[in-house]
């Protein structure tokens, strides 16, 4: 996608040395647009862990560039294994992280240790190809529904939690990738961006995209959707995921539950959007299953943003001395979900509608 004009992916290799890492820091955007330069496998496990890279498909991304970078230090068997638990844990909900390690540690296990670099490399390269490829498709997939709910309007409303932009992929995005192919057809889309507390990715990297593509917009309050809902405002849901189970649950930020339960009640069309990254055929029962997150109280009890003259600055907002709890997850049941978009196509949240366009995964 563009920023004023120039064309950028999430996650690059620095052209000029052809070896180290460039990233957007995230925890500085919408406020200021840092590339960063990673060069070791520490670095990436601290951009992963601190959100200087997040979103489920690109910490996938990463981390496999992470495998590459700790192979140039050693690229024996123990490094690889080494790096791979490491990177492993960084994160525990999106189960991209897991997936493009082991595809990682698959291509590069029998490998003799001196074809090892190249082969990561090369690997890494493809994961991010493969990620833009499928989430421009996914676009493709998802854009009939905004097509359908606009018919007859003057304004298409699409409700959307957490940021499951480009930013949060390689390239377009997930839930956001048919949002732009609407916009761009010229069809009159208008997204209800929810703020996304504690870390308010919807406010200041949702907004921020959409604002850098053109994308009419307003920022609301996480509690506002259901209001909005009962009042016909919200046409469609669409939200990204970070782990898709067996039977259709979906993994997203905090809060992607009740939007679940607001748009059932008021028959609002609630849509996810996922790469086949993003499957973890292995659960099934996702509440009872996925491991959720949990960060630290600081990110519930504090705010950051910019004051008036300039300055990035963290005040706290909560009461001195009380405790917080910060789980960063939540699991929506596959019932409440109206259906899956993929890069292959739209189905039910269902182990038939998964197992329909993803056969070889039965
Ligand atoms: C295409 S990204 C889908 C999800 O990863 C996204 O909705 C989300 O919950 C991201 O959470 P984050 O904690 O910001 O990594």
């Amino acid at each position: 996608m563009k920023i004023d004009g120039t064309p950028y992916r999430s996650v690059w290799v620095e052209p000029s040395d052809g070896w180290s890492i460039r990233i957007f820091d995230q925890t500085q955007l919408p406020w200021s647009l840092e590339i960063l330069r990673l060069t070791e496998p520490g670095q990436v496990a601290h951009a992963i862990r601190s959100m200087q890279v997040r979103g489920a498909p690109l910490i996938g991304a990463v981390a496999a560039y992470g495998v590459a970078l700790a192979l140039r230090q050693d690229a024996s068997t123990g490094n690889l294994e080494r790096v791979v638990a490491a990177l492993g844990e960084t994160r525990p909900t999106a189960i991209n992280l897991r997936w493009a390690l082991s595809r990682m540690r698959g291509t590069l296990h029998n490998l003799p240790a001196d074809a090892r670099i190249a082969a990561a490399y090369a690997e890494a390269a493809a994961i991010c190809d493969d990620d833009a490829e499928t989430c421009r498709r996914i676009g493709e997939n998802g854009l009939p529904l905004i097509e359908a709910a606009s018919q007859g309007k003057d304004r298409v409303n699409i409700l959307t939690h957490c940021n499951a932009g480009w930013i949060a992929t390689v390239d377009w995005g997930t839930a956001l990738a048919p949002i732009y192919m609407a916009h761009d057809a010229g069809l009159p889309v208008h997204v209800w961006v929810d703020e996304t507390r504690p870390r308010n990715q919807g406010a200041a990297l949702t907004a921020w995209e959409l604002g850098r593509h053109g994308v009419p917009h307003t920022i609301i309050a996480d509690n506002a959707g259901g209001h909005l809902m009962q009042h016909g405002q919200v046409d469609l849901v669409i939200v990204g995921t970070d782990r898709v189970t067996r039977q259709g649950d979906v993994a997203n930020k905090i809060g992607t539950y009740l939007k679940a339960l607001a748009a059932r009640d008021n028959g609002v069309p609630f849509w996810v959007a996922l790469p086949h990254s993003t499957l973890d055929m292995s659960v099934t029962d996702g509440v009872a299953e996925i491991p959720i997150e949990e960060r630290p109280a600081a990110e519930v009890t504090d705010l950051t943003g910019r004051t008036a003259d300039g300055r990035i600055e963290t005040i706290r907002v909560a009461a001195a001395g009380s405790a917080a709890a910060n789980p960063a997850f939540d699991v929506t049941p596959a019932r409440l979900v109206t259906g899956l978009i993929t890069e292959r196509g739209r189905c039910a949240a269902s182990e038939a509608g998964l197992l329909g366009l993803y056969p070889e995964k039965a």
